[in-house]
């Protein structure tokens, strides 16, 4: 099977992207992480463009030995000197010297000739030759470079030794169909083009990087460069790690193989994303949060039942530990079931039925449901399995920062009966509290009031748990809400109901603490 090599070039056009400023250390740390996942050509950065990259790409190249490191280079002696420098210590030193060839950028940036250009690229490669052993040239704006005019200066680099012959799709203009193009054109009209790899170099503007990519591999590319999470210049380059997983999932297609060793791939993408600062989107394919996670029940109970009804990648295969099916909205009784036993909780189907209602309801009103949100459902619903004697009918809270707190409670007793009260306090809760007391019509002491979020966001569930005295028993309850007042309040009804149940029923099992 052929082989594709992989270049990445996330050290160099990756930290072109807008904001992303990398270290020495950092940059090193990369490159150790893209050696592990296997890719064959490190761009480690621009050798002439600051001390700093000129610094880390000799790092870099004395570090790494089980890649080739290259480092970029403008058709400028001083530029290809810099890289040899940095480079020259490296396992397989290699230079990757450009020069952009459409005539928008010849006319205007380079203010040279067609010839002009072709001559600079022509003794760049030839000085380059006298120390790299591997020289790869590219034809920077390649996409929009008149065809003859491609095929001629290509022909000149391989003649003056260049190995190695990149066509970059500098703007990300190109499509899929229009790429192969130039590549079937470039092997029918350039001499000796069988002799050098065929590279391709695509960016994302329009959203058609790793298909141009994987179009390039079809019509004879031997080499893809790109980035690890598809950072770069604007809108970014090929994801690597997308075309690296493309290939091997569509092998029947492409019939191509690599050196990537898959299951890096993530921890590669969490790597370069926390070190450049890029956060990778939950959508992103591969490596984006979402990537393995399903929704919707119809998806959930279809991977539950065999996976791959909807997962063509196994998230092991590129490092993910496991799929998550995540409670939402969307989600079904099937997932909703196996996600309360993998919490450990075994429920009868009348529970689960009863709480995948107040399940829906909630996931209304909140965007996601945590682990905490389900743990936090099936105990309120546990708390209300015991034969309390109170019942929290309704709760209403008036607040403003100029009046007196005043709550109005209703609940139900013991036998049935309706109980309404209100009463102010200095705070809401404490108006609630005293509110309750008035309604229990028993001396209760607040002993002990603490109050968390049980998951992240806005929406997150409230839970409160609270110790109070009844008499001389004490007692902790626990209450959860969407709202911390609600919660308050149910935190004192269950502690009360506890402490009763406890002195009037001599339940001993009943926990005293929470
Ligand atoms: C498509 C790409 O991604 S190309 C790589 C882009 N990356 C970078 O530019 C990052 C690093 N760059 C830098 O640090 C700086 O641009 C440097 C150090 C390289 C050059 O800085 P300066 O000398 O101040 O020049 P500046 O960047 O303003 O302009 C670029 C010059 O290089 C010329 N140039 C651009 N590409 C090439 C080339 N391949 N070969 C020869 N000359 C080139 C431009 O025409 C311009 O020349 P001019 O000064 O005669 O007009
Ligand atoms: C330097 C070249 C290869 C480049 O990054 C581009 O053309 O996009
Ligand atoms: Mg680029």
């Amino acid at each position: 099977m052929k082989k594709v090599n992989f270049f990445d070039t996330t050290l160099r056009d990756g930290e072109q992207s807008a904001g992303v400023n990398l270290n020495r250390k950092e940059k090193l740390e990369i490159a150790k992480q893209l050696e592990r996942l296997g890719m064959d050509i490190i761009e480690a950065g621009f050798p002439a463009s600051s001390k700093g990259d000129f610094y880390s790409v000799q790092e870099i190249a004395k570090t790494v030995r089980n890649c080739s490191v290259t480092g970029l280079a403008r058709s400028v002696k001083h530029d290809i000197d810099a890289a040899w420098e940095a480079l020259k210590d490296g396992s397989e030193p290699r230079l990757h010297v450009f020069i952009a060839t459409s005539p928008i950028h010849r006319q205007y940036k380079l203010k040279m000739t067609e010839d002009e250009v072709i001559e600079n690229a022509v003794q760049a490669v030839q000085y380059a030759a006298k120390f790299f052993p591997v020289i790869q040239w590219s034809a920077e704006d390649a996409c929009r470079t008149e065809l003859p005019y491609l095929a001629k200066i290509v022909e000149k680099v391989i003649e003056a030794g260049a190995n190695v012959i990149n066509i970059p799709d500098t703007v990300g203009y190109i499509n899929p169909i229009e790429y192969g193009k130039i590549f079937e054109y470039l092997k029918n009209n350039v001499k000796n083009i069988d002799k050098v790899i065929l590279s391709a170099h695509c960016h994302d503007d329009l959203g058609m990087a790793v298909a141009n990519s994987l179009s390039a591999i079809e019509h004879g590319a031997g080499q893809i460069e790109g980035t690890i999470n598809g950072i770069g210049e604007r809108a970014g380059n090929a994801a690597l790690e997308e075309v690296a997983v493309a290939l091997h999932i569509r092998k029947d297609h492409y019939k191509v193989e690599t050196n990537i060793r898959l299951e890096e791939i993530k921890r590669t993408s969490d790597l370069v994303s926390k070190l450049t600062g890029m956060i990778v989107p939950p959508n992103k394919a591969i490596v984006g949060n979402n990537a393995f996670a399903h929704e919707s029940g119809i998806h959930q109970d279809g991977v539950l039942k065999e996976k791959t009804t909807y997962e063509i990648i196994s998230p092991q295969l590129v490092g993910v530990q496991t799929n998550s099916l995540v409670l939402g909205k969307h989600s079904g009784r099937h997932a909703f079931r196996v996600k309360l036993k993998e919490l450990g909780f075994s429920l009868e189907d009348e529970a689960i039925n009863r709480l995948f209602e107040e399940f829906k309801l909630l996931s209304e009103k909140k965007k996601e449901l945590t682990e905490d949100d389900l743990v936090a459902l099936v105990l309120e619903e546990q708390l209300k399995g015991e034969d309390g004697t109170y019942e929290l009918i309704s709760l209403q809270v008036n607040y403003g920062t100029e009046g007196v707190p005043t709550a109005t409670v209703t609940l139900k007793g013991h036998d049935g009966s309706i109980l309404q009260e209100a009463a102010t306090g200095n705070g809401s809760v404490e108006a609630i509290y005293n509110t309750l007391e008035r309604c229990m019509k028993q001396s209760i002491t607040l002993l002990d009031y603490r109050i968390q979020s049980n998951s992240s966001g806005r929406d997150a569930l409230a839970q409160v748990y609270v110790k109070v005295r009844v008499d001389d028993l004490e007692m902790g309850g626990r209450g959860i809400a969407q709202d911390v007042l609600a919660a308050s309040a149910k935190a004192y009804i269950n502690a009360v109901n506890r402490a009763i149940l406890l002195k009037y029923t001599s339940k001993e099992n009943l926990q005293t603490t929470i």
